[in-house]
């Protein structure tokens, strides 16, 4: 495991964001189980096991273009050549007889390459005459063909086991002719928002009370990632509440998920729980949102406590907890963080010590990229995250941004 380090802030010995990862991700690996599932099914699952190509892909040698499969040794390197037509080849219904010396056939895109014929002449470029075709000079010895197994040769791993299946994947199985797949088992999480102060929608708040938003936001997260969903709803701040709904998860899923009470506050009886009930450690992180932090297990089940902030969810869900559970639902290799720098648009202080996570919107004009802020960056503010498209990613050394600086953005696009 990687040894943490201090993140700076007046040598408070916050974990750096690279150092929580780490210690993270090195301390899970897949859960077991796998079942089978038909090709559409596998959209958004996992491999559990490679996907063998049975057969050559293409299966024959066949033409990637309309035209003539012409013999190349016929064809005349400096003048026009005449060929006598013998046939045609569609795709799918093959010319029966072979090209012989002085011979061409008829071609169509995806038929099988004619014994004896070699090249193919697109038909842009020949001048037909009856049964003869004449093809100019300039042709190369095996254009316009494809190869069979040049897509995937008999035998070889087509997809290997740990690839999440997305449309490309699903229509790569497909082309194999295999029907099913085998896959992990669909990775299960429970979580719940806690707070004497949070209440579910579909009441009239009473006086200091918000709506519970952060349940929703996970809901969408964990959804996108195709985890099975146990929403335990709003946990009141009493210890024998909190006790049961820990209990209950950890029997019931592979993941806990909670939000809030993981701070220093009088009424933050979670992080007691939490503490009584699993090994569970509690970080203050080098960033901004998302400071205090939980991490460790209750029972068999790895957890999570995020800060109850509505952003600061969002931020240590994007970059702690949905590569956790990528890790856990068997995806290798993770998929690389999407990083690249722009202009800035906007001013800046900043304190150093930390890595801080701003609320971006990206602009194009004619010759550059640059970023704008979203609006108000408070770690409440979801309306800002909404109208966002990116993260800007502050490093910890970094004391001020000022209009032309460079800045590195990590796009919501393929995040989140
Ligand atoms: N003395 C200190 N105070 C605080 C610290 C600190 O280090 N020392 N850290 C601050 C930071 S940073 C954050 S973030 C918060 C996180 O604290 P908790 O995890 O204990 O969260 P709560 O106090 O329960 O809630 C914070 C905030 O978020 C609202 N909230 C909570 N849950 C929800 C929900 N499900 N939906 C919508 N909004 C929610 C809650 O009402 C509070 O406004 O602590 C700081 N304080
Ligand atoms: O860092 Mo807290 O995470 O301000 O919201």
């Amino acid at each position: 495991m990687t040894q943490p380090t201090s993140g700076g802030d007046a040598g408070r010995n916050f974990l750096s964001v690279t150092d929580a990862r780490s210690l993270i991700l090195d301390a899970l690996s897949p859960v077991d189980g796998w079942e089978r599932v038909a090709v559409r099914a596998a959209l958004g699952r996992v491999l559990a096991r490679d996907v063998i190509a049975p057969y050559n892909v293409p299966a024959h040698d066949n033409s990637a273009m309309d035209g003539y499969a012409v013999r190349a040794a016929d064809l005349a390197a400096n003048a026009e050549t005449a060929l006598a037509v013998v046939g045609t080849a569609f795709a799918g219904r093959p010319f029966s007889g072979i090209a012989g010396p002085g011979q061409a056939v008829r071609i169509m895109t995806g038929a099988a390459i004619p014994e004896g014929a070699d090249t193919i002449v697109v038909q842009e470029v020949a001048r037909r005459e009856h049964d003869r075709v004449f093809v100019p000079a300039g042709q190369k010895q095996g254009q316009n063909l494809r190869r069979a197994g040049e897509d995937l040769a008999e035998g070889s791993i087509a997809l290997a086991a740990g690839t999440r299946c997305g449309p490309a994947e699903l229509g790569l199985i497909a082309s194999l002719g295999i029907a099913e797949v085998v896959v992990q088992r669909r990775l299960r999480v429970a979580f719940f928002s806690t707070g004497d102060e949070i209440a579910s929608i579909g009441r009239p708040l009473a006086p200091g009370e918000v709506y519970d938003s952060n349940r929703y936001t996970l809901f969408g997260a964990l959804s996108r990632l195709g985890c099975d969903l146990l929403d335990m709803g709003v946990v009141p701040d009493e210890p024998a509440a909190l006790e049961a709904a820990f209990r209950d998860a950890s029997l019931a899923a592979d993941v806990i998920i909670t939000s809030g009470g993981v701070s220093v506050g009088e009424a933050d009886f979670i992080r007691e729980m939490m503490a009584r009930m699993g090994e569970v450690s509690f970080w203050k992180l080098a960033i901004k949102p998302g400071r205090p932090m939980a991490f460790g297990r209750i029972g068999d089940a790895v957890l999570f406590g995020l800060p109850g902030n509505p952003v600061a969810v969002m931020v240590t869900f994007y970059q702690f907890v949905q590569d956790a559970l990528l890790t856990l639902m068997g995806v290798t290799p993770l998929p690389p963080a999407e990083r690249f720098p722009v202009r800035a648009d906007f001013a800046l202080r900043k304190q150093p010590g930390r890595v801080e996570y701003l609320r971006g919107r990206l602009q194009r004009d004619d010759t550059q990229l640059s970023v704008a802020m979203a609006g108000a960056q408070g770690s409440g503010v979801l309306r800002s995250m909404s109208e966002a498209d990116c993260f800007v990613v502050l490093p910890e050394d970094c004391t001020a941004v000022q209009p032309g600086d460079t800045v590195f953005v990590q796009p919501f696009h393929g995040l989140v």
